[in-house]
């Protein structure tokens, strides 16, 4: 490995460019070398903006190339298990978006992947965990200076999502599964049983999508956790997150004072500042210590983020949000045992 860390790109659509970028031009000791997307005219377009990398259609070849130290996955989820599972076969550190896959069978075939590499090598993108909030209120609520926490509330808003494959399971499986890391993360301890309930949709969703959804976790220490995710409110990127403990609560991603309108007829869509329109800069920060960490991980330290265990967890809670979609019940998420992987 030379000094700095060479690193390919797969998948560069939205977020594969936003990584490609982050890394050729901000992260410390990253070299980016190669990115590659079956979409050849997107890889090709995006890798001349940078001199010295080269682009291909072939995620796997990009995986095993010698100059390749290590690879950022950026692809849809469904293509993840294959490639983590190259990565792991080539021993390559690997930052995976999330979900890691999008069942939880493909993800324990992950978890159990890693343990016989015997050491890990899988960050799992679950970046608000890089968010100063979100890291901040973890921190705060982990001192237990405020008692135990006993309640979190979300909410997930996108302005608007491409119609054609973004259909009901998405929400729960792409979206919704952002919240359940939080949860995760935020109380540190596992959800055991989810409900998704459908509220009449909003006209801007496709046909059949059932969206603004709300779902409610239940924690294993009996805390519950509120999330509403809409993915067409039409109005920016909202995200905010109170989290409710014995003496008192902590909020983050609101605004602090008088009116908050995301409507532009109302207030002007401003509080002071603006919303947001996405993820890449509402979460710009978070990405940049993120990648920042994985790269100085990957070179040297032990690894950080979300383990392939976290994104295990996270797939079983979206696995079974599928199913209480369908049924509108409370279902129970299903883990395996920890002790049984080893
Ligand atoms: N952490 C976050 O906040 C965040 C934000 C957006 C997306 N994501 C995740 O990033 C991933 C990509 O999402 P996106 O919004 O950029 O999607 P996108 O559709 O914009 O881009 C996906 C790209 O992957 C390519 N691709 C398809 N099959 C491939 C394969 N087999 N190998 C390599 N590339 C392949 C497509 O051609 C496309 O260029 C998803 O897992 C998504 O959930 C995470
Ligand atoms: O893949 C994206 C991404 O994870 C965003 O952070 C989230 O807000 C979107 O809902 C999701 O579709």
């Amino acid at each position: 490995m030379t000094d700095d860390l060479r690193i390919g790109v797969i998948g560069v659509g939205i977020m594969g460019a936003d990584h490609a970028e982050r890394l050729a031009r901000r992260t410390a000791r990253a070299r980016l070398v190669a990115v590659a997307d079956p979409d050849e005219v997107r890889a090709k377009e995006l890798a001349t903006r940078w001199d010295g990398v080269r682009s291909g259609a072939d995620a796997l070849e990009l995986i095993a190339a010698d100059d390749v130290d290590a690879v950022v996955i950026a692809s849809p989820g469904f293509v993840h298990e294959e490639q983590v599972l190259a990565c792991l076969a080539a021993g390559k550190p690997v930052l995976c978006e999330k979900p890691l896959t999008m069942d939880s069978e493909s993800s324990l075939r992950l978890v159990r992947a890693e343990r016989e590499v015997g050491r890990r090598l899988v960050q799992v993108g679950f970046m608000r965990r890089f968010d100063p909030e979100y890291a901040q209120v973890r921190s705060v609520l982990a001192g237990g200076s405020l008692g135990r926490t006993l309640l979190l509330h979300n909410v997930h808003r996108n302005a608007s999502v491409p119609s054609t494959d973004f259909r009901s399971e998405m929400i729960v499986r792409d979206s919704l599964v952002h919240e359940v890391d939080v949860a995760r993360f935020l109380f540190g301890e596992e959800v055991v049983a989810i409900q998704v309930m459908s509220p009449a949709p909003t006209s801007h969703a496709a046909e059949g999508v059932v969206d603004p959804q709300v779902a409610i976790f239940t924690m294993a220490g009996g805390g519950l956790v509120t999330n509403e995710v809409f993915v067409n409110s039409q109005v920016r990127y909202e995200v905010r997150c109170e989290a409710v403990a014995e003496r008192g609560s902590l909020v983050i991603g609101r605004p602090s004072t008088g009116l908050y309108s995301t409507s532009v007829a109302v207030g002007g869509g401003r509080w002071g500042g603006s919303v947001p329109a996405d993820y890449r800069t509402r979460f710009a920060t978070a990405y940049d210590i993120e990648v920042q960490a994985w790269v100085d991980s990957a070179l040297g330290g032990e690894a950080v983020g979300a383990s392939t265990w976290d994104g295990y967890a996270a797939t079983a809670v979206s696995t079974a949000g599928m199913a209480s979609l369908a049924s509108g019940e409370r279902v129970d998420v299903h883990l395996v045992s920890p002790d049984t992987l080893s």
